[in-house]
């Protein structure tokens, strides 16, 4: 399983490399759970993760139903350098308008070569979102790469208090059958590493647990090198 962390500048950016993260997932924390960062500071990232020979990450946000405004976030974090552009359907409700939105931040990043995360999220039902469950087929069928699910409000509250172990299985399942990479996040804590792996996801995605104080405070390299020790082992 590979291991997802989502720093918020270059610092913690180097803190999450050197710890040994697979894939460095540009966000801002400030802005909600897959809040947008800067272009400037998606660029200098990149470019030292890219110089450290990884993959780098980079969210447009929480978006409303707006494909217009997510192809066009989606373009501007493509054209800085990222491999994978996520998306969060948090103002979309229905299949159609995961479809439509997915096909719109397709289209944008094409010319880049960059691959479309689509997170659903595991609090759907309190933010009246889409459910994660009904989004594998939408997002194949929309020509993305991968699907996850996080948490949509950063309360405290983690991914199992809203999905149980056998609703995440039949998403893990539903990825792998549409050929999509899975991710999994939502305040994940080490003792979670276990069964995130026996549910099959392909990446654990983490801030707060990587984070000397809270998901507001520093990512630190020794808890991200503790967090890839237990996902390799
Ligand atoms: O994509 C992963 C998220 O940043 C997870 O953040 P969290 O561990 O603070 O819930």
């Amino acid at each position: 399983m590979l291991v997802l962390v989502s720093p918020a500048d270059v610092q913690e950016a180097i803190e999450s490399i050197e710890g040994g993260a697979d894939i460095i997932d540009v966000k801002n924390p400030a802005e909600g759970s897959l809040g947008a960062n800067y272009p400037w500071v998606i660029r200098d990232i990149a470019k030292v993760v890219k110089e450290h020979g990884k993959e780098v990450s980079a969210t447009i946000g929480d978006m409303d139903f707006k494909p217009g405004t997510a192809s066009l976030a989606a373009f501007a974090v493509a054209s800085c350098g990222a491999n994978y552009v996520k998306v969060g359907l948090y103002g979309v409700r229905r299949k159609d308008e995961a479809f439509k939105l997915v096909r719109a931040v397709v289209n944008a990043v094409n010319e880049f070569g960059s691959k479309v995360v689509v997170a659903g999220y595991a609090d759907f039902r309190r933010i009246g979102s889409i459910s994660p469950l009904e989004l594998p087929e939408v997002v194949r069928n929309a020509g993305a790469h991968g699907v996850m699910v996080d948490t949509a409000v950063k309360d405290g509250s983690r991914l199992f208090d809203h999905m149980g172990v056998e609703e995440l299985a039949t998403f893990v399942e539903l990825a792998h059958s549409n050929d999509l990479f899975c991710a999994l996040a939502g305040s994940i804590q080490f003792e979670d590493i276990p069964v995130l792996k026996k549910l099959g996801a392909d990446i654990v995605g983490v801030r707060t647990a990587v984070c000397e104080n809270g998901r507001n405070s520093k990512i630190r390299r020794e808890l991200v090198a503790k967090l890839v020790e237990v996902a390799r082992s």
